[in-house]
């Protein structure tokens, strides 16, 4: 004997249950078969809607009963040929004519008792299982249907009835006896009284009912179907890539549908349990997939946690105080003060110290339990030895489940880990000493962040979604986005990183594709984009509160520097090749790198100097291995460089200039290079990163342009160094006369910064650098004789976005 259950879904309309009629039969002709059914969904929800209108004394009960009516009706009349409809149609009519006459009742008296409710619900499985014998009928597959009412037998307690396993064991088994078949249809959900009276199994009935059946018959399986193809790892709405777990013992089965996943009525697996009958989930719409298989001791598999779950709308109520520490009765008070409020307590944690004990419930019963428990401490409260409860709300649970995590260190490490990266911060934290489950209480604005990011870390080795908001798609942001277009596939292949453009915008509009843009049709996702508003942008990455994410800044904007506070602080990870963060106040410099340590995230700014060469990187190697840097000389301007290297005193100075610009070594405002400026940001980056309390007024800056240079616009700028022509040549020729060449330097020892025009003579480091190429020594304690150079092309749209790519990857990967 088999057992096999439909749930509401799986019946909702005649097509489903053609399809129920189908796996019905097909299951009959390989076993003798007990199918229990379920109301069509949504009739249990009206029925008890039309039995409080009736008894609220409002006629539109009668309009919810004529619907329900015509629903099972219509039903009825796609499921059966004409020919033979009339006994299922007058059946139908007549239950709906008795549900009438209840209600009737119920309105005349103004009155819905818990016992008329039961008997109100119970047309719901009634009729839905007269329409699946009727569609049997019409198909001729031989079977029997017969009332559960007869065979469930239940104490009195109307709602949530206890059954009487002795008697109704021996009632079913009586039944198949005295009527043998190959095939039984049963109402689910309903049962009776020693008086016959209707009773109801709860919430979740029907699964009860099937499992009743199956415990009492002995039989060789159960099968719930359903909608979905199994339990899943984690709930599909809110993780897109959970999927079905095809084994699973009954302790994690049951751990999993307490906490949400709806699949499974908890009570429901005890009485297959305790015998060890193999209990499988199925999807009627999807027959042949695998579904999962509830059982004793499922095989091993490659994930130490088997699923991961939620359960929102929580309150957490703590109780605090000195008063309770060594003193027994305290808990016993505060869960007796909750049980007399009738409040189920979900989850509950205390302190080793005993100073506090926290509970997780359901929120709508926050203020009963508040008052309740308050009321139970009010003396303890006035004389100060415990604090008023306090209630925190909005919160939700998202937990581990699986058996084999006891087998295994690190579990709740990387469970930290992964949420703490995502500034995801935990509550409270329960776990059984049977470690099947670790559950942590989250704000319930999290949880999908949350779930995700442990589904990523726990289940999907595979892949790691990086969501990243990139402001500024000029020179440098453009060639990111070509080379992050390039690199998708291979960062996915290789890194398992699965990395998105969620966000892009620049001075003038912002587009946010949360499901990640199509990067070869950026220009277009701006151009139809909203007028961009900085606060609005950042308002919108905290509210999407996507895992994993970075925010890039390709811009040259202070505006845009300042709002790296505001994401740090939301844990989301800020990579930036502009300078002026960096460059900014020293105490602003270090409460963003604060921020990033404080909340787990990364603040990274590799390309602030030498653009893509290591330099940031190396320094914080050296200085990280105890290394001790004495003195920093460097080349830190491509544009200088390029400049001073191309300039022979011949060709216009401007000309030469305007030749870097357009080559993408500038900045957006050239007058920061040629200024020297430029470079005193980056030594300035650099001495604070060794340590130095460097502010930027302090970098010595001996500037060989004419004052008149820096006045007005950039335009005015060319023509400027276009009449200080002669000025340039007396530089260049100068230092020809002597066999050197004009270096821009920067200088770092001592706790002093200086940046300005040198000559260097051949044999020095600097002499023979090319083009637009940057130079840094670092002289070191290590690198005492011989400094440590770093040497390589140090301005450039192409290998800056290449450095911001990699500091990219570095948040990633985390
Ligand atoms: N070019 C190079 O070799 C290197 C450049 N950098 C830095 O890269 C940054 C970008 O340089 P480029 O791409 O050459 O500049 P760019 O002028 O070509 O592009 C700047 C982008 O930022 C956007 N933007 C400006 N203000 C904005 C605001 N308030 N909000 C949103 N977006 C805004 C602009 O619309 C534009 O898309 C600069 O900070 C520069 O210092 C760093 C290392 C090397
Ligand atoms: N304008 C800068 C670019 C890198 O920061 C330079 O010329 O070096």
């Amino acid at each position: 004997m088999q057992v096999l259950k439909f749930g509401g879904t799986s019946v909702a309309t005649a097509a489903n249950i053609t399809r129920v009629i189908d796996i019905v039969a097909a299951a009959a002709r390989q076993e003798t078969t007990l199918v229990v059914v379920s109301a069509l969904g949504g009739t249990t929800d009206a029925l008890i809607e039309a039995g409080r209108l009736a008894a609220a004394g409002n006629e539109e009960y009668r309009q919810r009963l004529r619907h329900l009516e015509s629903r099972h009706l219509e039903a009825a009349r796609e499921l059966v040929p004409v020919t033979s409809q009339s006994s299922v149609l007058s059946l139908v009519k007549t239950h709906c004519n008795e549900l009438e006459g209840i209600c009737n009742g119920v309105f005349l008296l103004g009155e819905l008792s818990v016992r008329t409710l039961d008997r109100v619900m119970s047309f719901g499985e009634l009729l839905a299982s007269q329409l699946v014998a009727a569609g049997l009928r019409a198909r001729q597959v031989p079977h029997q249907w017969h009332d559960s009412r007869q065979l469930i037998r239940t104490d009195a307690q109307h709602g949530v009835a206890t059954v009487d396993f002795g008697v109704t064991k021996q009632q079913i088994n009586d039944f198949v006896a005295a009527q043998p078949g190959a095939l039984y249809v049963v109402p689910g959900f309903i049962a009776a009284d020693a008086q016959g009276a209707t009773t109801t199994l709860g919430r979740g009935g029907s699964d009860y009912t099937a499992a009743i059946f199956a415990g009492a018959l002995g039989a060789s399986r159960l099968e719930i179907w359903t909608d979905v193809s199994g339990m899943m790892t984690a709930d599909p709405r809110l993780v897109p890539h959970a999927r079905p777990i095809p084994r699973i013992s009954y302790q994690e089965a049951m751990e999993l549908s307490h906490f949400g996943a709806k699949v499974l009525y908890p009570p429901t697996i005890q009485p297959v349990m305790s015998q060890g009958i193999p209990l499988w989930i199925k999807n009627t719409f999807a027959p042949t997939d695998h579904g999962t298989l509830v059982e004793v001791s499922p095989p091993a598999n490659n994930h130490i946690v088997r699923g991961l779950s939620s359960i929102g709308q929580l309150a957490l109520l703590s109780l605090e105080g000195g008063g309770m520490v060594g003193i027994p009765g305290f808990s016993k008070r505060l869960f007796e003060a909750l049980a007399r409020e009738k409040i189920n307590v979900i989850l509950i944690t205390q302190s080793s110290s005993e100073h506090s004990i926290s509970v997780a419930i359901n929120s709508r019963d926050a203020a009963a339990a508040q008052r309740s428990v308050d009321e139970e401490f009010a003396y303890e409260i006035a004389v100060g030895k415990v604090d008023p409860l306090h209630l925190e709300t909005d919160l939700a649970i998202v937990a581990l489940v699986g058996e084999n995590m006891k087998n295994h260190s690190g579990i709740s490490g990387r469970l930290f880990g992964a949420l703490g990266n995502n500034g995801v911060n935990i509550r409270a934290i329960a776990q059984g000493s049977s470690e099947k489950n670790i559950s942590t209480v989250i704000r319930a604005q999290d949880v999908k962040k949350a779930i995700n990011v442990l589904h990523e870390s726990f289940f999907e080795a595979t892949s790691k979604q990086i969501n990243l908001f990139v402001v500024g798609v000029g020179n440098v942001g453009s060639k990111l986005l070509e080379q992050l277009a390039r690199q998708q596939a291979y960062l996915q292949e290789k890194l398992k990183l699965n990395v998105r453009v969620v966000g892009l915008a620049n001075s003038r509009r912002f587009a946010l594709h949360e499901h990640g843009l199509a990067l070869h049709e950026w220009p277009q996702a701006l151009a139809e984009g909203e007028p961009l508003h900085l606060p609005a942008l950042v308002e919108a990455i905290h509210a999407r509160n996507l895992r994993n994410a970075v925010f890039v800044d390709v811009t040259a904007s202070a505006d845009v520097a300042q709002v790296y506070g505001a994401l740090l602080e939301k844990s989301v990870a800020v990579v930036a090749c502009n300078k002026i963060a960096c460059a900014s106040e020293y105490v602003n410099y270090a409460r963003l790198k604060a921020l990033a340590q404080e909340f787990n995230t990364d603040f990274l700014f590799e390309t602030n100097v030498g653009a893509g060469l290591p330099v940031i990187g190396t320094l914080n190697d050296l200085l990280r291995s105890g290394d001790v840097v004495n003195r920093i000389e460097a080349v830190l301007s491509g544009t200088l460089n390029f400049v001073f290297n191309h300039y022979d005193g011949k060709r216009p100075f401007a000309e030469v200039v305007r030749q870097a610009q357009l080559e993408g070594y500038t900045e957006p405002d050239p007058r920061l290079d040629l200024s020297g400026t430029d470079v005193a940001r980056k030594i300035l980056i650099l001495a604070r990163e060794t340590g130095e309390k460097l502010e930027m007024e302090q970098i010595h800056n001996v500037s060989f342009l004419p004052d008149s240079c820096m006045q007005g616009s950039v335009e005015d700028f060319y023509e400027q160094l276009a009449v200080h022509e002669e000025h340039f040549q007396g530089l260049y020729e100068a230092a020809a006369a002597q066999g050197k060449k004009l270096k821009f330097v920067a200088r770092y020892a001592g706790g002093k910064a200086s940046v300005g025009l040198q000559s260097i003579a051949p044999g020095h480091d600097f002499y023979a650098l090319h083009g637009k190429d940057n130079a840094v020594l670092f002289y070191t304690n290590r690198y005492a004789e011989q400094p440590l150079v770093i040497k390589g092309a140090g301005a450039g749209a192409e290998v800056t976005a290449s450095g911001v790519f990699a500091d990219i990857i570095r948040a990633a990967r985390g």
